[in-house]
């Protein structure tokens, strides 16, 4: 039986640990086990349950104060990651052998770990081997995604880390509850971006002219491929929660190895709702 990961990245600030204690409630609430491992060396307080820990591994704090390598908090945290990368077998240990578990990774905020560093992708490969199914989950900051340049840039680092990581890939707007009505509204549009048309909209607002025809040719690429899309995530929606779990959940075919019990003793008249109790119970077990 496979094993379901999601690796929980994006910037610094973008919510990834909010959104793992947010999914390991809302998971208990419909009767689901989901744990989460904590890979950010530099993360000091948990609003979640940790099944392991990085910094049993490594503390970012011996690496800053060695005087042998003398980084820096950016480049120690790096450092942090790449000997992870050479001691996966401290993960295997703490990851155990539990067929059918549902773990979540909370990463460390650092844009280079998605972009080019190969250290995301070492550990992508290995939990692979380790027969779990994967999904990238990519967050971006809400509030900083209401101008079609910052927008721009948000699709980019999304995309730069499908690209290098090779895995399916969801990408979401976190924060969504603290748009006001009318930019949640301005919002709907970088959801599912027509890139071609959010230019033309807005060309004026783009700073500098030189470079009007590189971002058109940006957003005709993302246009074409249509391969950046995010889901509105509100830590405060439940409804909006299950439908990011469910997306993710369809893009590593949870559930679908897991059997479902046929509603043979349901009492007629109650049968729908206790169908959906059973699918749910079945799906969750
Ligand atoms: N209102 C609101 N605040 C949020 C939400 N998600 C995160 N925050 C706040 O944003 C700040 C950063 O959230 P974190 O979850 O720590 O973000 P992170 O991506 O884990 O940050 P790093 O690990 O430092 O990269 C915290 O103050 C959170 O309380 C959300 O959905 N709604
Ligand atoms: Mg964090």
């Amino acid at each position: 039986m496979p094993r379901y990961a999601q690796l929980v990245m994006g910037p610094a600030g973008s919510g990834k640990s909010t959104y793992c204690a947010t999914l390991v409630q809302h998971a208990e609430a419909i009767h689901r086990s989901v744990q989460v491992v904590n890979l950010d060396p530099a993360a000091e307080h948990f609003s979640y349950p940790v099944m392991a820990d990085i910094r049993e591994l490594i503390q970012v704090d011996d690496v800053m104060e060695d005087p042998s390598l003398r980084f820096g908090p950016n480049g120690g945290l790096v450092f942090c990651m790449e000997y992870l990368a050479n001691n996966l077998d401290w993960l295997e240990e703490n990851l155990g052998h539990v067929e059918d578990d549902y773990i979540l990774f909370d990463c460390p905020g650092q844009i280079e770990l998605y972009t080019h560093l190969p250290v995301m992708k070492q550990l992508v490969e290995q939990l692979q081997q380790w027969e779990f199914r994967v999904c990238g989950v990519f967050l971006v900051d809400s509030q900083f995604m209401v101008e079609t340049f910052k927008f721009i840039s948000g699709v980019m680092a999304a995309l730069s880390a499908m690209v290098s990581l090779e895995i399916p890939q969801v990408n979401i707007m976190t924060k969504m509850d603290l748009l006001s009505p009318k930019a949640k509204k301005e919002i709907e549009k970088y959801l599912d971006p027509d890139m071609f048309s959010m230019m033309e909209d807005n060309s004026a607002s783009f700073r500098s002219k030189k470079f009007d025809k590189l971002t058109k040719a940006i957003c005709e690429l993302i246009d074409d491929y249509s391969m950046v899309r995010f889901l509105p995530f509100d830590r405060s929606d439940e409804e909006g929660i299950n439908i990011v779990l469910q997306n993710i959940d369809f893009s590593i075919q949870y559930g679908e190895d897991l059997e479902f019990k046929e509603p043979k003793e349901l009492e007629e008249d109650s049968g729908n709702q206790q169908q959906d109790e059973l699918f749910q119970d079945s799906v969750g077990s």
